[in-house]
């Protein structure tokens, strides 16, 4: 097994080089000098150097040594709040904007770590210490796991089982005594094309006659038959920052995986044709809890960066005194304080799991991630409304330093606020609302978190509703006492 040092930065530019299973654009390219994927390499070493510079909140003690606090077991409420933190300061860097930073499934390896007696063994492998070296490896190599999940929109009516299209899924084709051969597809890694390896694993919901399909394990991204297929970039070289202050820095590239025949040796397997493993391995381990605690603090970042855009357009072109304008911007200011207040409600009302982790809780954090989509809509509605016209007539760089064009520099200028400035403004607020860049973001917080349809229908089944039925049943009765 291959050994990085822990550390960080220089290490994880030195992994990305040589890369040889991405393709962007229909050539194979090269991660670590291709521009399209520049910003989020810059944001993902800034999580990296975060560790070094501020070690006392994003590391934790291993023994003697530094590990990612994000792999921290949380056994108080006071370490839930302290992984808390450092995901916060995490979305700080892309201001929320990238959803799959390493603290992601980080918070899914700690509890799978935890709760892996759940994976159980067979006669080739024994799944439960597989997941306990596993999380080891990672956090001694302090390495970057994206994951794979989601299967790709084939034909939903069908079940696994039934599928035709041998890329519906990833399946088992064959196995011996020394691992296991998989073929397939998933929807859409995000991150997958800068991360060290991937965690594939199916969401719960496979049926008896899915077994072939019911797999899960650890892909390093360079196996062979590896095929990782980037959707088109919305990182524009030829736009300054300047024009393009989100896109440019903060794209998060999402990607198509193929496997082809690929060798999974039988110490990375997780899960291996067992249903009922597939269907524990996210829920049951308490998966979904960690990681959905770290989603709705990223989602927090994000939420303060669309507030902070439109109270400056307000401000700025003197909107700001209306009072339907102040309307707005208070369900914005009060949409960031729910968002905090799910964050502190699902630590607060956490639980412990028989295996001594606490858990933060599933019901506020399924809550806010039902609700905030339609919140993010929300914000991204008013910025478009206050900045309207504006941000579609805003000029190119270039054209403020074309002489022709000096009187850009008055027209454009509201008089406390100079052209050059209310244009960046602008800028960001079509970024973050309109283009490719703004419209994917709002994509991803619709159905990052799978679809809000099962989000609520799911709350609603698994809600402990019984106080509520309780009061309808004492005032039908008139018994009010
Ligand atoms: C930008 C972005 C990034 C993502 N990154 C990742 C990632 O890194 N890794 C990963 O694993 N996943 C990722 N996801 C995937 C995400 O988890 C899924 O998109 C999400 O869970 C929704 O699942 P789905 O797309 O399969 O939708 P489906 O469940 O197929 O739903 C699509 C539509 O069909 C309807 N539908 C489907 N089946 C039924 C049914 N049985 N009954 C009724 N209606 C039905 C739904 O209501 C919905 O309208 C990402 C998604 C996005 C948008």
């Amino acid at each position: 097994m291959q050994t990085y040092e822990f550390s960080a930065k220089g290490a994880y530019l030195k992994r990305m080089k040589g890369r040889n299973s991405v393709y962007l654009n229909g050539v194979q390219v090269d991660v670590a000098t291709s521009p399209a994927f520049s910003g989020a390499i810059g944001c993902i070493e800034k999580y990296y150097d975060l560790q070094e510079e501020q070690s006392d909140i994003h590391c934790f003690k291993d023994g003697n040594q530094n590990a990612a606090i994000s792999l921290l077991v949380p056994s108080t409420v006071e370490d839930l709040q302290r992984k808390r933190k450092s995901y916060k300061a995490v979305a700080d860097i892309s201001f929320g904007m990238l959803g799959r930073t390493p603290d992601f499934i980080n918070a899914a390896l700690a509890t799978l770590y935890a709760h892996s007696k759940q994976l159980g063994s067979n006669p080739f492998a024994n799944f439960s210490e597989n997941m306990k070296a596993y999380y080891n490896y990672v956090k001694e190599n302090n390495l970057f796991v994206g994951h794979g999940a989601i299967n790709p929109q084939i034909d939903r009516s069908l079940p696994l089982g039934s599928q035709i299209n041998e890329y519906a899924a990833v399946r088992i084709v064959s196995h011996d005594q020394k691992g296991i051969v998989v073929t397939g597809a998933k929807m859409i890694v995000t991150l997958a094309p800068i991360a060290d390896e991937l965690l594939i694993f199916n969401m719960p919901g496979l049926k008896p006659g899915d077994e072939d399909y019911a797999v899960s394990f650890a892909l390093p991204i360079d196996y062979p038959g590896v095929k990782i297929i980037c959707r088109k970039p919305m990182v524009k070289p030829v736009y300054h920052h300047f024009d393009h202050p989100l896109a440019n820095a903060f794209d998060e590239i999402d990607a198509y995986l193929i496997l082809n025949e690929v060798f999974i040796p039988w110490d990375k397997v997780f899960v291996f044709r067992d249903v009922d493993k597939s269907n524990l391995f996210y829920d049951k381990t308490f998966a979904r809890n960690h990681t959905g605690h770290q989603g709705i603090v990223r989602g927090l970042s994000k939420a303060e960066l669309l507030t902070g855009i439109s109270i400056q357009l307000a401000k700025m072109l003197k909107l700001d005194g209306f009072i339907n304008v102040q309307e707005k911007l208070g369900e914005l200011t009060s949409y960031v304080e729910l968002v905090k207040a799910s964050i502190a409600w699902s630590e607060a009302d956490a639980t412990l799991s028989e295996e001594g982790v606490i858990t933060p809780s599933i019901s506020a954090i399924q809550a806010i991630r039902y609700n905030f989509p339609k919140m993010y809509e929300t914000m991204v509605k008013t910025l478009q409304s206050l900045a309207a016209g504006s941000m579609l007539s805003t000029p190119h760089y270039q054209d403020f330093l074309n002489s022709d064009l000096s009187d850009l520099a008055s027209s454009l200028s509201t008089g406390e606020t100079d052209a050059l400035s209310r244009t960046k403004l602008l800028n960001l607020a079509w970024d973050a609302s309109g283009d490719g860049f703004g419209q994917r973001q709002l994509v991803y917080e619709f159905f990052h978190a799978g679809d809000p349809m099962r989000i609520a229908a799911g709350h609603f089944l698994n809600y402990d509703k019984s106080n509520m039925i309780n009061m309808v049943d004492r005032v039908l009765l008139h018994d009010n006492d």
